[in-house]
């Protein structure tokens, strides 16, 4: 997962190149996917429109045989107002096709980034955490959105590689027909600027990869300074002038990169240009020569121009389409790398279910955990249980691993060491999604979603967001009531600044609606992580005043740095440096005078 997908410098651009050719056959099968109805129509629009120019160019020389036999005193032949006509109704039929080509590209575009987007947010939910922490992971996660939308020209150019196809071999039978060496001469001008384009193309995705890393940068810069959470520090920091200078060095480099890519296309290109231009009108000559010397007649002489034109521009075309095709390609291989992806932490979805009724409850036995690309061990030999219908209180100082311990509880980790039992059996053999379903968690870092207050609220609990006595039976538990009854728009009002109406809550306004959530899911273990952090005095006695009727016969994990909740706990566990260094409930830890003792007679003589 670690590796890059290319080098820095990529050695084997031709290899990687053809490997990259790899990723057609799943895109056409997700564009299938997309649309079977759209891609079948498209198809075979575009073969009649892959017919008609030969057809075309065919009418067009017997009208100018018509035309020059008249001119030397003979008559029209019969049907030469019949075949005017076909030659216009041709046209116009080719110029309405490409309209129709146009409209069903539009479509099957729309519908591959839809199909697409959903797979992409399908694939970022099931992969865990672990996935989330790895850098590469994030710059394939970020080429992956972008190659999710945007795809319409990858839908053109593989429509267009068809006809092209199609209407070459038509033309190159016909020339192969008067005489092999046309063929031969518009291949040869042809195929360098092929090569030329591919050469470019493989750079360009290189460059692009390459660049990924300081877009992203670039990106999160621009968001910072011009976002609403970023505004109040930027200004009164002064930090404008400090992210503009740093978004300018690496946009500079990034410019520097392309003028120089640019630059040797263009050289490149021109000369290569040139040889197929030669080769173009190699041909031309070739047939004007055997024109002089009597060997057509002035509508053949018209066809094969006419056919070296189009065959020669068709070829050129089937060849910039392939390299094309093969630069979108490499792209997608992010996309599709990105789809392969698997989690490290087994959802093991045939797995266990929890038990309905907790019997014995969890045990952490000898646990130890390092984060996924860390050496430093947050949790060592950490023992620790959760008996049914226990409340526990989990203390220490910052950075001691007590969200950890929340985060290896609820499996959005699993422990490097050691096992996590639950009634006796390890966490690992339940099924994921259903431990989850019995878990009721917020994190000190709860999501603030920019929705209504009855989705945040009943986002805790999907199945029950519409059922308003639940949500509001949630939201008085919680004290969220108090907060919803001061809203314009109820349950229905929408929370945050970012969409149209919203209205912005304070910091424990939004922590009681987050509460709601934890308590609407009823679950036989609730876990609160920094649960009153931004509660006043007040909202706290009450909010723990209910929690303790409320846990009543449950299990109850709480993270708090306030003393004053903690004391309420059945058991009280302190961490410091991982381990688990004193537990008892206040009482007895007060009496043993150890770290607790300590760390609550300071936070107490603090308020004296
Ligand atoms: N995703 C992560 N990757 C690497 N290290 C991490 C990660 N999350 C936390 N840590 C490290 O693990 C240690 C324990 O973090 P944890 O969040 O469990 O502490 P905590 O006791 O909850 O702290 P606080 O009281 O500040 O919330 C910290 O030293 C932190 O640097």
């Amino acid at each position: 997962m670690n590796e890059p997908l290319l080098p820095a410098k990529a050695q084997s651009p031709w290899l990687e190149r053809l490997r990259a050719l790899r990723n057609v056959p799943p895109v056409l099968h997700i564009l299938w996917e997309s649309g079977p109805w759209v891609v079948t129509w498209g198809l075979i629009l575009r073969v009649f429109v892959a017919v008609l120019p030969f057809g075309i160019a065919k009418v067009a020389a017997t009208i100018l045989n018509g035309i020059a036999n008249a001119l030397h005193g003979q008559n029209l032949p019969g049907n030469f107002w019949v075949l005017v006509a076909t030659e216009v109704g041709l046209n116009v039929a080719l110029g309405l096709l490409m309209r129709v080509i146009d409209y069903t590209d539009a479509l099957l575009a729309n519908r591959y980034t839809q199909h697409v987007s959903v797979r992409v947010m399908d694939q970022a939910a099931r992969l865990d955490l672990t996935t989330y922490e790895d850098p590469v992971f994030y710059d394939r996660l970020e080429r992956a959105r972008v190659q999710a939308t945007d795809r319409l020209v990858l839908i053109q150019q593989l429509g267009r590689l068809v006809q092209q196809v199609i209407t070459t071999l038509t033309f190159s039978v016909a020339l192969a027909w008067a005489s092999p060496w046309l063929v031969l001469l518009l291949a040869l001008g042809v195929l360098p600027s092929f090569v030329g384009e591919t050469h470019f193309a493989f750079l360009g995705y290189a460059k692009n990869f390459r660049q990924t890393p300081a877009k992203r940068q670039m990106d999160y810069l621009r968001q910072v300074a011009g976002s609403r959470e970023g505004a109040k520090e930027v200004k009164l920091f002064g930090l404008h002038r400090f992210f503009t200078d740093r978004f300018k060095a690496l946009a500079s480099q990034i410019y520097r990169e392309d003028v120089t890519l640019a630059r040797s296309k263009l050289l490149m290109g021109g000369l290569l240009g040139v040889v197929s231009t030669l080769g173009y009108y190699g041909a031309y000559v070739y047939v004007v020569w055997r024109a002089l010397a009597g060997q057509y007649d002035i509508g053949q002489f018209a066809f094969l121009t006419a056919a070296i034109q189009q065959a020669s521009s068709n070829l050129q075309q089937v060849f910039s389409t392939a390299s094309g095709i093969a630069d979108q390609a490499l792209f997608l291989t992010d996309l599709l790398a990105f789809f392969e992806m698997k989690s490290i932490v087994d959802p093991n979805p045939g797995g266990r279910r929890i038990p309905e009724s907790i019997v014995e409850g969890f045990e952490f036995r000898n646990v130890s955990f390092a984060y996924p690309g860390t050496t430093r061990t947050v949790l060592k030999n950490f023992n620790m249980k959760l008996r049914r219908g226990e409340r526990i209180a989990l203390i220490g100082e910052n950075g001691q691993g007590k969200t950890t311990v929340v985060k290896l509880i609820t499996r959005l980790y699993d422990p490097t060491e050691g096992q996590i039992l639950l009634d006796g059996v390890d966490l690992r053999e339940y099924s994921l999604e259903d431990l989850h379903r019995h878990i009721g968690v917020i994190f000190q870092d709860f999501v603030r979603f920019e929705m209504t207050a009855r989705e945040n609220i009943g986002i805790g609990r999907i199945e029950h967001m519409n059922n308003q006595p639940e949500v509001e039976s949630a939201a008085h538990k919680s004290l969220a009531d108090t907060v919803v009854a001061k809203l314009a728009g109820g349950y229905d009002q929408m929370l945050g600044r970012r969409f149209e109406g919203g209205v912005e809550l304070s910091g424990g306004e939004w922590q009681k609606i987050a509460l709601a959530r934890a308590y609407l899911r009823d679950a036989q273990l609730l876990i609160l992580d920094e649960p009153t952090a931004a509660l006043d005095a007040r909202s706290e006695l009450e909010v723990f005043e209910r929690f303790a009727e409320l846990t009543e016969g449950k299990m109850a994990l709480l993270i708090s740095h306030r003393f004053s909740t903690v004391r309420m706990a059945d058991r009280i566990v302190v961490l410091s440096g991982g381990r688990l260094i004193e537990e008892g409930n206040h009482q007895q830890l007060m009496a043993a005078g150890g770290v607790y003792a300590g760390m609550f007679e300071m936070q107490a003589a603090s308020y004296r």
